[in-house]
């Protein structure tokens, strides 16, 4: 079981604390001029990936000194006991085994049921992509809707597109928000007929995912579709989502000790399935499982998942840095901040210790991105000269799926950013300012700026899996050295509820017991809202 001990109480911390006095004014310039190899040091070559952390403001010591710390916060026993399915999501007694759905070694019960559902995943997914699987008019389905919302929507939804090289001819649609205007522009373009609903709900009573899940059933029928046809569910809430009208035969289960945020692998990846055939959905499942057993097996200080959430916790703790980018070249990952974003943020945004204390050290980090170059023309320049410091993780792919010259001038950008975030404008770059350039002083920029590049073979199902499985482990070594609970959410769940209460008072036009800002926006929206339904 996990140590529920105050981090900052640690001997390790108080030596970390000591050594940030030293480290925060030392330039990585000076790191690199004074030892030529540093990248020897600082950089892990695993499988078809290169991580590079050198470019950090870390030396010899601070790397031992953060691995002293994850060994006294006994971290080896947290990985242990998450793989061993012990009850580590305590607020919720729940085991936590995403790392289950992909383990092909293992022969426990949990596993025999997972093998199962994956069997099941193959067998619909087949159907529907030969055609055999076909709807009330007898006809092939052209068209998947992903209705979900939070996990049940942006990873599957990140994966799809982030394969899209993969893609089978089915077209696939992601439904998440209650935003009418929207959907009613995705029901223009479908076809009834050869429509099929996934309703992705693990819980099956998310309200923006049940109204919508209504809405596409009242399309159906309208429409004289076959529901128990056209739309098929995954959940853990079976009566409810047969009570919706769907087949038992038609139902995935998904299982408790799985969360939304880390369910891609389960069958709420069944639009993956669907989008680019079972086998490369199994290829992602392998890459994240050879992460899994990298993150299990090796020591701390080349284990890709521990350094990334040491090099953090460096920057979130004693740097006092609030913020973390990631930046993936390539279009396809244009999904993956978003993702990434639930994964880290609704884990480890909390206050309270495990040992039920107000934490009184930082806890999650925000994570925020977007694909490169575009990124580069939008916010680098606050990264290159502004006041705050924003720690990078640069995301590139050595080749490309469509062969082309286009690709070396986009990975030219990649490196040319990391480069210019470390050395600012010297060395062999620098120009010689012009005695009568007025704007001498506002043209240089000192460097200074940490990253970490992750050089991968290419964009693959299989390096998918790794990369999103060094993240979801990257999230739970800060959740555990932080001693706090990464598995519940009871704070968006707080909100939820707020939520139907205030539609309530909408519906009764009766709105009671707000404070006075809330009471008269509310107010005014009654006042002008012009309903013609
Ligand atoms: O799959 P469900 O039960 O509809 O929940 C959707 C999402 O809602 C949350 O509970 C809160 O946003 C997420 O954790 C979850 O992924």
């Amino acid at each position: 079981m996990f140590v529920k001990d105050n981090p900052s109480g640690t001997v390790s911390w108080e030596h970390l604390r000591n050594h940030f006095f030293e480290m925060q004014y030392v330039k990585m310039q000076e790191l690199f001029n004074e030892d030529k190899d540093r990248i020897k040091k600082f950089h892990i070559r695993w499988k078809d990936f290169i991580v590079d952390f050198s470019k950090n403001r870390i030396n010899d010591t601070t790397l031992r000194l953060l691995v002293d710390f994850a060994n006294e916060m006994k971290l080896s026993q947290g990985i242990e006991a998450l793989f061993n399915g012990e009850l580590i999501n305590e607020t919720e007694k729940r085991s936590v085994l995403h790392t289950a759905l992909r383990d092909t070694k293992n022969k426990s019960a949990v596993t025999e049921e997972i093998k199962e559902t994956l069997f099941r995943i193959k067998m619909f997914s087949d159907k529907v992509i030969k055609g055999e699987y076909r709807s009330t008019s007898d006809k092939p389905f052209t068209d998947i809707v992903n209705v979900g919302i939070g996990g049940s929507d942006l990873g599957p939804k990140m994966v799809v597109e982030a394969l899209g090289n993969y893609r089978n001819h089915l077209k696939t649609h992601f439904v998440s928000n209650i935003d009418f205007d929207a959907i009613d522009e995705l029901l223009k373009k479908l076809n009834p007929e050869t429509t099929l609903v996934i309703v992705v709900s693990k819980s099956f009573t998310t309200k923006e995912t049940i109204e919508n899940a209504i809405l596409f059933k009242n399309w159906l029928i309208a429409h004289k579709q076959d529901v128990s046809k056209h739309i098929i569910a995954v959940s853990t809430n079976n009566n409810e989502a047969q009570a919706f009208g769907i087949q038992e035969q038609n139902i995935f289960p998904m299982w408790d000790f799985v969360g939304g945020r880390f369910s891609l692998w389960s069958a709420v990846g069944i639009s993956i399935a669907l989008s680019v055939g079972y086998a490369h959905f199994e290829d992602l499942l392998k890459g994240a499982e050879s992460m899994d057993e990298h993150f299990k097996q090796e020591s701390f200080d080349k284990n890709i998942p521990v350094v990334l959430a040491l090099l953090s916790i460096w920057y979130n703790n004693f740097f006092g840095f609030e913020t973390e980018v990631v930046i993936p070249y390539a279009n396809k990952l244009t999904d993956f901040p978003a993702y990434l974003q639930q994964v880290t943020m609704e884990s480890n945004g909390k206050n309270i210790d495990r040992a039920q204390n107000p934490v009184n050290y930082q806890t999650g980090t925000i994570v925020w991105g977007e694909i490169g170059t575009n990124s580069q023309h939008a916010f680098f320049q606050l990264f290159h000269q502004g006041t705050k410091i924003i720690p990078v993780d640069f995301i590139g792919f050595i080749n490309p799926f469509n062969e082309s010259d286009m690709h070396d001038l986009l990975m030219a950008n990649f490196f040319a950013q990391s480069e210019a975030l470390l050395n600012g404008k010297v060395g062999n770059y620098a120009e010689q300012p012009q005695e009568d350039d007025v704007n001498a002083v506002y043209k240089g920029f000192l460097g200074n700026r940490p990253s970490n590049t992750f050089l991968i073979e290419k964009l693959t199902p299989e390096s998918l899996g790794k990369l999103l499985a060094i993240y979801e482990h990257k999230t739970f070594v800060q959740g555990y050295l932080w001693n706090i609970y990464s598995f519940d959410q009871f704070g968006v769940e707080y909100g939820k509820k707020l939520a139907e209460s205030i539609r309530e008072e909408i519906q009764n036009k009766h709105i009671k017991g707000h404070d006075c800002s809330t009471t008269f926006l509310l107010e005014n929206y009654l006042k002008y809202r012009k309903k013609t339904l």
